[in-house]
Order: C-alpha cells, then structure tokens, then sequence
C-alpha cells in the first residue's frame, strides 16, 4: 500500500476509479435512507457531478467516499480495491476534499495550511515548501505574495483556491468536491471553474463534485448523476446526452429551460465549420473587392491587416464610398477566437446585432464566420449525436442491479429475479 493508503495505481498523477457497490447510509431516528442501494460507477480520471433537489442525498454519498459518513451497508471500491474497511483517517490522507469557501483553518497560514496532510505524512521541510509553492502556482496565487497571509486576508475566490491547492497537496489521485464554487461570485465562479478544468486537463484526477447549479454540472462535468430523494439515480449519464434526451419530466424540470442553448455551451467554435467570406487586404481597390461580392452574391466583405488579422467588415454601400481599403481597425468588431463555445459565438452575436461572428485562431489571424446558421446546424448535430446510442455511460443504478440509469426497466427486474444485464 502507497503512504497515503489509498489503492495506488503507479502514475503519480493519475485518478482511480470509484465504484460504489449497493451503498445505503440510514441516519438514526429517519425513517427513509438518505442514499438507498446506490450501486455507481466513477470512472477513473473523470469528473462527475452529482445533482438534484435539496435534501437528496449528494453530500451524504459524497462523504461516504472518504468516509467522512460510514455506508450502513454496502461498499466502497477504489482502484479496484474495497477501502469499506480500512482506517478513515488514513483514507482520507489519500482522498482531497474540497468545500465552500475553501474551510480554511483560519489561524494557519496559508503555506500551512496546504501544508497539513504532506506533514501527516511526514514530508521533510524542503519538499513541503517546495510543494506549497507549486501548489500555488497551479492554482494562480504568486507564491511569494500569498504563502505567508491568513484565510481572512484573501479573496473569497482566492480562499478556494488555497482550498483546492490543500486538497491537491500530496497528490491524491481522488478529489471529492462539495459545493466548491458555492460562495463567490458569479465571475469569480466562472474563472475558477476554468481554472479546475485546466488543472484537470494536466493531471486527469477523478474527481466527484456536488453542486446546486446545473450548468456547472454541464459544464465541468465528463458525466453528470441527477439524484431523487435517497440519491435515486433518475439519470447517469453524459451532459449531451442529458441535455438532447432527458430521462424523464424530473429531468426536463431540472434542466430547466433552454436546453438548446445550454448545449451550446458544450461545443467550441474550433469544432464547427466556418464560413468563409469575400476578403480583401488594406490598400486593395474596393471596386475589386465589391466586384468579388457581387459574383459572390454576398453583402459584407471582411478587410484584413497585413498580418491576417480582421480589422473591418463593410458592407457593399460602405465600400461605395471608398476607393481603396484603409487600416484603420473597427474596435467594435464581432471578434472571438476559436476556443470559444457556441454560447459566446451567439452573444456576441446578439451584443453586436450581426448574424455572424468573425473567428480568429493563432496570433488573431482570420479563420472565417459562425453564422446563425452554422449554431443551429450544431444544435441539431448533437442532438442527433447524443441521441444514438448509450454505450459509455458509467454504471449508475440502485438497489444492487447492474443496469444503467434511464436505461428501459427490464420485465425480469419488475417481476424482481434480479438476473443481472
Ligand atoms: N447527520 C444527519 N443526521 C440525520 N439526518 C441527516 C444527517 N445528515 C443528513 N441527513 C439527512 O439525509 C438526507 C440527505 O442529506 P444530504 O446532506 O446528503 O443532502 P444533499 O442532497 O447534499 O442536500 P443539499 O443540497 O441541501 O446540501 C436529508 O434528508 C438530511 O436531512
């Protein structure tokens, strides 16, 4: 067994898979379980979001994870390994964990703070200063700047970061996420969730991660989990999917409205074909330029600089009344690059009142149009795409059936002989 006792897979950074095998945790004195036969696959080096109404049961499946909470019966299976007996403060040494506003401790500093499970392990001094301050970097704080401060002297965003840097500390290759952007504001928040997602993109940890907000499940999440009460699996499976064919009406009234647009969140512009428009470069004759409209049967001509880069987009009348294209950069240009989503291709869009938005790709150099077109278009192709098939979706079901949630209930399971699928 590794230091930190959690079931190693070798890589240093690599995540394991949970399984969570017919879990039930039954408060005393409450008549129903808060999580009732939860059998649940988390696969390893994914982010899964656990969602749904108050009261459900999210925390309380999240904290048998690292067993914060003991599972009335049922077990927990890391790496492949069932953790459901061993030591929980050992467990926990190897499993970060993350709440609101970070739960600092607030008389710690925050190099101290990271500080406290390398310490539990007995890192020596160099290793856990050299350690916080990478942490620090990797979570955007200047090392030098904040490593000696007090929870109350930072930011609110900055206080979850310095939370998310403790859970990371000696490497965990499972990080449980309770409500982590809960506290701060809705910029903050959304800088944050970008910042995990880059984290995650370099260290590919498994994480788990409860929220209220549905589009942050949409998204940060690889898979999303909508829980009933009892943490009933209602559906498991990935955001698009989710979005183009929800379970059920409690699924339609989580998602909540506009489904479609939220969709447009999960494609990035760089995914999509391009429109390409009539070009013409500073110091072009413009009569060229309005003849290649006219063959082309477009209106809007899009001028670029010397270094490819877009600089105004004219219309036939403006070009009339130029005789050759000048340099002069419109700063009011429907302008996004090609790692923006859909999403802020349309609000561009709709900020600028044009029916495209001009893309640029390295150095800002022109790459051609989404138009409205093109974000309809997407919005039908990941419905098609997310319509066919749910062959990878995680196993997510309760009472002890290995069967998928959403999935149709098979006759055997109804008439109760529990022959698995
Ligand atoms: N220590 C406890 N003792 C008794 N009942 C509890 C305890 N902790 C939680 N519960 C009950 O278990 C159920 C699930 O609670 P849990 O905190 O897991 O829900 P949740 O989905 O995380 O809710 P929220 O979104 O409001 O945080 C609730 O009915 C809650 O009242």
């Amino acid at each position: 067994m590794s230091e930190t006792e959690i079931p190693s897979n070798g890589g240093r950074a690599a995540g394991a898979g949970i399984l969570l095998e017919d879990v039930t945790k039954r408060f005393p004195g409450q008549e129903k379980p808060a999580v009732g036969g939860l059998t649940m696959e988390i696969p390893q080096g994914s982010i899964v979001m656990l969602v749904g109404p108050s009261g459900c049961g999210k925390t309380t499946t999240l904290k048998m994870i690292n067993r914060l909470i003991e599972p009335t019966s049922g077990r927990i299976i890391l790496n492949g390994e069932d953790v459901t007996g061993i030591d929980g403060d050992q467990l926990r040494r190897g499993i970060g964990y993350v709440i609101q506003a970070g739960g600092l401790f607030p008389h710690m500093t925050v190099a101290a703070n990271i500080a406290v499970v390398p310490k539990m392990l007995n890192w020596d001094k160099e290793r856990i200063r050299s350690r916080v301050d990478e942490l620090l970097e990797l979570v955007s704080l200047d090392p030098a700047l904040y490593r000696d401060r007090y929870p109350k002297e930072l930011s609110g965003g900055q206080q979850q970061r310095v939370g998310v840097a403790r859970a990371l500390a000696a490497d965990p290759p499972v990080l449980l996420m309770d409500e982590p952007f809960g506290a701060v504001d809705p910029i903050t928040r959304q800088r944050l969730q970008d910042e995990l997602l880059h984290i995650q993109s370099e260290l590919h940890k498994t994480i788990v991660c409860v929220t209220h907000d549905f589009d942050e499940a949409v998204k940060l999440g690889d898979w999303i989990a909508i829980f009933d009460e009892g943490a009933q699996l209602v559906q498991y499976d990935s955001p698009e999917r989710i979005l183009a064919s929800p379970a059920n009406e409690f699924v339609e009234n989580f998602i909540g409205s506009g489904a479609g647009l939220k969709q447009l969140t999960l494609t990035r512009v760089n995914e999509v074909d391009l429109v390409m428009p009539v070009t013409a470069s500073v110091g072009d004759l413009t009569s060229d330029t309005l003849s290649r409209l006219q063959g082309a049967g477009e209106q809007n001509a899009v001028v670029l600089d010397e270094r490819g880069r877009p600089i105004q987009w004219l219309s036939r009348r403006q070009l009339s009344r130029l005789d050759r294209h000048t340099d002069a950069v419109d700063p009011r240009l429907p302008v996004i690059g090609n790692q923006a989503t859909l999403n802020d291709a349309l609000d561009t869009m709709l900020v600028s009142s044009t029916g495209a938005a001009l893309v640029t790709g390295p150095r800002e150099s022109f790459l051609g149009m989404v138009t409205v077109q093109t974000v309809m278009e997407a919005i039908t192709a990941a419905n098609d795409a997310a319509q066919q098939g749910s062959s990878s979706a995680p196993v997510g079901i309760n009472s002890g059936m290995i069967q998928r949630a959403g999935d149709p209930v098979p006759v055997q399971d109804v008439a109760g002989t529990g022959a698995p699928q």
